[in-house]
This record gives C-alpha cells, structure tokens and sequence, in this order.
C-alpha cells in the first residue's frame, strides 16, 4: 500500500471544461495552429527567434503549453505557500489536511469531471536546444539555496515542476533516504531533481518540520510535500503520473545510487542546531498555548500576583522593572517588599505596584512581617536591587527557607544570586527555583560549587551546574541565553539589543515570575519552569530589538 504523509498546502485540478472530449479537440486544433504559425514565423525571421531564445530560454516552456487549456487550481489546504514561505515560516508543520488533494494526486485514475488525473505537463529541459545541461541530464542537482531560489522564482511563470529535497548530511534519517532520492534522479531526464544541503546554507533559515523533506514544485508554488517512507518504486511512478513523465529503467541497488546525495552519515554539531531550533519552536507553541484566555469569568488576581523581595536606598529601579514588567506582560498584581528607606520612591514610580516596607535587617520582624502574605503570591522573584548588607542578606534568606516550605516557585536574580553563591544549600535541591545569572553572576556561582571557572562548552557548563545544584533552572544570559535543568537545554537566540543598558535582567525576572505561574497552572509537557524561562527570555529579546530598531538608544523603561 502507497503511504505518503502530506501537508499543507495541497492542490487539486479541476478543470474548467464541462465536456473535456471537446476541449481537447480544440486543443488539438490550437496547438497545429499554433506550429503551423511558428514554422511559418520561424521561416522568415530566424534572426528574430535566435534572439529571443537568448533572451530566455524557458519562453519554450510558455509557447509549448500556450494552447493547453489552463486548469483551475483549487486549494485543499487552508494557505498557498510561496517558497520563500515554505523556508521561512516558523509554523511551516507537518499535519494538515491532505483528503482531497491526496485523492486527485495519488489515485490513478479519478473523476473525469475533476480532471484530476491529468499530469502537469512540466516542462522538458532535455529537450531545450540550448538548454540547461544540468537539468536536461538524468541526476540529481544539489543547488545552493540561492540557486534554488531563482529556479523556484523563475519557473513562477513557467510550467516547470522542481522536485527538492531538503537534507542533511548528518542526519540519519536523511543518509537512509539519500539512496532513494539518486535513484529517483536518475530515474527521470529534463526534470529537475535538486537536493539542498542544509548543512551547507544558513542554519536557521530553513525551518523544517522534519528532515528529510522533499517538496514538489509546480509553477513557484509548493504543490505538496511527501514523507519519505514509500518505496523507491511508489516515489517514482507518483512523479511520473503527476508530471507526465516516462520513467527510466533504473534499479535502487544500482551502485550509481550512492551519489551525489552520500549515503554514509557524517558526524557534525550542527545535530544540535537542528535539535535546539526544533526545541525552540516547540517551546513557543507550548508556551503560547500556556497565555491565559482573557474572559469575564476571571477574578482580579488569577492571571497572576507577583511578589519581588528586593530593592535598597541605592537600588530602587531594579524592584520597579521586575514587578512592573511582570504587570506589563499580563499579570494582575504585584507586590514589592522592600526596606523602608526605598519604598517612597518605589512607590513613588508607579502607583500600579502594591509596596509594602517589611524588610529590614532583623531577620526574626522581616520573617513575621511579610509571611502572611507570601500564600498569597503565586511566584516570588528574590534579588533584584537588593544590595548586599549581611543584616538584610539574613532575613532576604529566612523569606527563602518560608517560600520553600510552601513550594512556591522562586525566581532567584541579582544580589539574590550572590546569597546563592554564598551558601548554594539555600536553593540546593528545590526544583521551583530558577537562577537567572548574568555571566559574571555565572562564574562566580560556577565557581564557588565547582571549585574552579568554567571551561569548555558553554551549554554542558550550565547544565552540569543546574545538575549538581539539584536540577533547579539555570538561565544564563547572554547574547544567546542558555535555559536548562540540568537534563534539558534550550537555547534563547533570538536578537535582542546591541544596547546593555541596565535593568534588562530585572524585566527578564519579573517576568519568568509572572509566567512560572501560567506554566505551571496550565499542563505542559515541557516542564513548566523550563518553559516560563524560555518564554520570558523571547519575550524580553524581542522587546528589546524591537524597542532599538524603533529608539536607537533604549533604556530598561522603553
Ligand atoms: N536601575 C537600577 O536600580 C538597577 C539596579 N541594578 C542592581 O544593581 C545591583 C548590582 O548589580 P550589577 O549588575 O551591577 O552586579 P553584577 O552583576 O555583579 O555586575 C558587577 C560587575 O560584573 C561585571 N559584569 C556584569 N555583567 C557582565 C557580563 N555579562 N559579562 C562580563 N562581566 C559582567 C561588570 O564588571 P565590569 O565590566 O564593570 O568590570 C559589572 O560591573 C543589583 O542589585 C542589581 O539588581 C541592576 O539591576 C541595574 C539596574
Ligand atoms: N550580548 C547580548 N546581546 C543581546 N542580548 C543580551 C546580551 N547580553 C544579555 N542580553 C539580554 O539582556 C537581558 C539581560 O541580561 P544581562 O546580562 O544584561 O542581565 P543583568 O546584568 O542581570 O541585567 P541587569 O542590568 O538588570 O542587572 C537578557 O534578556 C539577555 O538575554
């Protein structure tokens, strides 16, 4: 039995004819017509002809098919796809609906009302004149992603089919099905058969849903894409019914099958790319599915009640930008518990934020002081502004032991990473904390578990930090941000801002404050925190490139 996974989009043809018997008569009559009148042209301005074909040689391709009647295409996908979409476009996914398109493409024969047997029709390089040797051969092409832009462009307005596949030479999957698709190349002459490395073009400009991938082109648009689990045998006889071409007597054990495409797997890193990109994507799409609805059966308080424990007389922006941020990203409270010398100000910032002047350096009063209302907070977000008095470092650590007792998710930044540093068995082991060092943070507390700095792969660092520490989350800022528990990494690589102005990390905090508490209410598969801090750090990426694409000179404000 065939077995083709297809995606959208996918076409059907439909032809516009009610009686097609007639039309091809008059087809048959338009197309001597047609010839008659090009031998008739061709024998009085042969100068005339020689120059347009240098002018383009695929006008053939218009000419040989003026007189076939134009068939209607309709979609049975729900969005065309150009292939500049097809390449581009994140959400570019496996499923989709595949009932009809898959009956006219793949049935022998189908419904003469619905012409939807009729092949294409594509276009014959080999039997171009001056056409291009490459294509007119029976091969397959691997072409640049240039290159295949400008043939996907170019057969845009011409009736010229283009078979790709997208691999890699590292991947497995890709190796198995190399053979396959040099058979199916050689298979077939004047039909362009290409294959694009991915290993050898942007990393992150193909997105795919899956490798191998091989995507039929017809006209500039993908007509569909199909999974690589037929035969040999299956994959041939469907590009020869669908572009109405003879296949060639080829075997898949012929040993000219084991190129161009190699059939032996090459190690590489770029494993890792391809597996962080897909981690990437699928954390978004998780995490987007973890936004609380807006609707009017919510209560003040359920999209989230954020508490910050930081702020000084020095530091009173750094509390502000985490409790507002975690405001502006869609939570309904915050709090901020602060010492009384920096609570005026705070206030005095945004009468949005509840601040409340509990912290002090007696541990026992801070403790007793703020406890009751820590139920009430869905995360806490310990360190920002904080300072580093001891006397205030003793009660800020009290409050942690209270917020462990009670497993509430803990956001751990700043000056709270250097209590962390100082004694790691105050977040030791409890999986509801998340760490959001900034490199410099990052080697202090590498250093101070580990003994020395760290060395070596960036992402196995972080990972064995968040391991030994108990599997908590490590997010480690940076140009790329590294998120992980210790078995799990994903990678934050969006742009962000050339500007380092200060603050960014409090708005990262507050916010992966706000989201641990969506993540968690809602069931995730990716564990909840991992995806709170992955969300939070798009987030904050994306607002800052696009506030600096807007103001040039940002601040944490804007
Ligand atoms: N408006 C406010 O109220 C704000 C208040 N804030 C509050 O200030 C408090 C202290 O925080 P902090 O950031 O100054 O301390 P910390 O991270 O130890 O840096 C110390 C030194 O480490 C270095 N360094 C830093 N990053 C690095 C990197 N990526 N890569 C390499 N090196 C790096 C750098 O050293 P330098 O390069 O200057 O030698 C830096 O000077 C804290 O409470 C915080 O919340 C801030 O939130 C800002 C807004
Ligand atoms: N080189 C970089 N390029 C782009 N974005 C970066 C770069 N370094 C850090 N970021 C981003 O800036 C944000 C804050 O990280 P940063 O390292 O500035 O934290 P921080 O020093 O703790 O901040 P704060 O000033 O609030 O204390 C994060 O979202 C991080 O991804």
């Amino acid at each position: 039995m065939r077995r083709f996974v297809m995606d959208e989009p996918i076409l059907y043809l439909k032809s516009r004819a009610k009686n097609p018997s007639v039309t091809n008569t008059w087809a048959i009559i338009r197309i001597s017509l047609l010839v008659f009148l090009l031998k008739l042209h061709s024998a009085f301005s042969e100068e005339t002809n020689t120059a347009v074909e240098k002018e383009s040689k695929l006008s053939h391709v218009e000419n040989s098919n003026a007189s076939i009647e134009e068939p209607t295409w309709t979609f049975c996908g729900t969005k065309r796809l150009s292939f500049i979409d097809v390449v581009l476009d994140a959400n570019f996914s496996t499923s989709g609906s595949m009932a009809v398109g898959e009956e006219c493409l793949l049935r022998p024969k189908c419904d003469e009302t619905t012409g939807c047997n009729a092949p294409l029709h594509c276009f014959d390089f080999s039997k171009l004149e001056n056409g291009s040797l490459e294509f007119s051969e029976s091969r397959v092409v691997v072409v640049s992603p240039h290159r295949l832009e400008s043939i996907v462009e170019d057969s845009a307005v011409q009736n010229v089919c283009a078979i790709v596949l997208f691999y890699a030479p590292w991947c497995t999957f890709s190796v198995q099905f190399a053979r396959k698709f040099n058979a199916l190349g050689r298979s077939f002459r004047g039909l362009p058969i290409l294959a694009l490395n991915l290993a050898e073009s942007e990393p992150y400009k193909y997105i795919l849903a899956y490798l191998p991938l091989v995507a039929f082109y017809y006209r500039g648009k993908t007509l569909f894409k199909f999974s690589l689990e037929s035969s040999f045998e299956d994959l041939r006889d469907i590009v020869s019914n669908i572009t109405g071409f003879e296949a060639l007597p080829v075997n898949l054990s012929d040993p000219e099958n084991e190129g161009p495409i190699r059939t032996e797997r090459e190690t590489s890193d770029q494993v890792f790319l391809a597996i962080s990109v897909w981690m990437q994507q699928s954390s978004l799409k998780a995490f987007r599915a973890c936004i609380p609805p807006l609707t009017f059966s919510t209560h003040k308080g359920s999209a989230g009640r954020v508490g910050v424990i930081g702020g000084s007389l020095e530091y009173t922006g750094a509390p502000y930008f985490a409790a507002i941020s975690s405001l502006k990203a869609g939570g309904d409270l915050a709090h901020v518990f602060c010492p009384e010398a920096a609570a005026p100000v705070i206030k005095a910032y945004s009468p949005e934020l509840i601040v409340h002047p509990l912290l002090s350096a007696d541990a026992t009063e801070t403790t007793r002081a703020i406890l009751p209302w820590l139920p009430r907070m869905h995360s806490l977000v310990i360190g920002p502004g904080l300072g580093r008095d001891p006397a205030i470092m003793a009660s800020v650590k009290a409050l942690i032991a209270e917020v462990r007792k009670m497993s509430k998710s803990m956001v751990i930044d700043a000056d709270g990473l250097h209590l962390v540093t100082l004694d790691p068995s105050i977040v030791e082991g409890y999986r509801d904390a998340i760490l959001t060092p900034n490199e410099a943070e990052f080697q202090r507390l590498y250093t101070k578990v580990f003994g020395a700095k760290a060395t070596g792969n960036s992402g196995e660092q972080t990972k064995l930090l968040a391991a030994k520490l108990g599997n908590l989350v490590i997010v480690r800022k940076g140009q790329v941000d590294l998120i992980t528990d210790g078995q799990n990494i994903i990678e934050c690589n969006e742009r962000g801002s050339p500007r380092r102005c200060g603050g960014q990390g409090d708005l990262l905090s507050g916010t992966i404050g706000l989201f641990s508490h969506w993540t968690n209410t809602a069931q995730t598969q990716v564990p909840g925190q991992l995806l709170a801090a992955y969300g939070s750090c798009y987030l904050v990426k994306k607002c800052a490139e696009l506030a600096f694409a807007k103001h040039w000179s940002i601040h944490a404000s804007q």
